[in-house]
């Protein structure tokens, strides 16, 4: 695939997201602070890292699963088709479970998971976006913590991609295409 040429723009800091990660997950204790086993799932890929960072912060007793989740292939839009690519190892039913997603756009990825999820009767389900393009939504749906707010900015880095590149930025940054 030809790619036009761009430029990555930092947006957030890799310190302003370890920063706001800590204060997440005193959150995230303080609701499941009674939890025998909290499982939570990462959806792949784009969360990757940021599920890294937030569960080194949780010290709970946590299960690590992963659901892989895609839905914009190469693009930029979404197809608002959610495929689900593997799904969980572990049961969920009757369990704690946290949702990890690294952005929130269209709202199709996390409004269809939590369906999925939901209809195998975990006793808690919550979710956690590290980013949220609110201005960007179709569905009314939103995670249950957000680490920050973004414009309608098409992003990159922190495990998110722009046609699979740039997931190893350690920092998020704005794609700004120069050609
Ligand atoms: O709210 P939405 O408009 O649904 O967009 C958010 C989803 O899109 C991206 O995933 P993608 O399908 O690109 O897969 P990836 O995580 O493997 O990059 C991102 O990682 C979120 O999961
Ligand atoms: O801003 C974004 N960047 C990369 N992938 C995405 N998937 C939804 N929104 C975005
Ligand atoms: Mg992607």
């Amino acid at each position: 695939m030809t790619q036009r040429p761009y430029v990555v723009d930092e947006m957030i800091s890799a310190k302003a997201i370890a920063a706001r990660i800590e204060a997440l997950a005193q959150e995230i204790k303080r609701e499941f602070g009674d939890t025998n086993q909290l499982v939570v799932v990462g959806l792949l890929r784009g969360s990757f890292v940021f599920i890294a960072d937030l569960v080194r912060e949780l010290d709970l007793p946590v299960e690590v699963d992963f659901l892989e989740a895609s839905s914009y292939g190469n693009a930029m839009e979404s197809s608002r088709e959610v495929r689900i690519l593997k799904d969980l190892r572990s049961g969920i039913e009757g369990r704690d479970v946290l949702v990890v997603e690294d952005i929130v756009d269209t709202g199709h990825t996390l409004s269809h998971v939590t369906g999925l999820l939901t209809s195998r009767k975990p006793a808690r389900l919550r979710s956690i976006a590290l980013l949220d393009k609110p201005t960007r939504r179709e569905v009314d749906f939103g995670a249950d913590w957000t680490g920050f707010e973004i414009p309608d900015e098409f992003v990159v880095g922190y495990g998110i991609d722009y046609a699979q590149r740039n997931r190893n930025l350690p920092y998020i940054g704005k794609v700004r295409f120069t050609g």
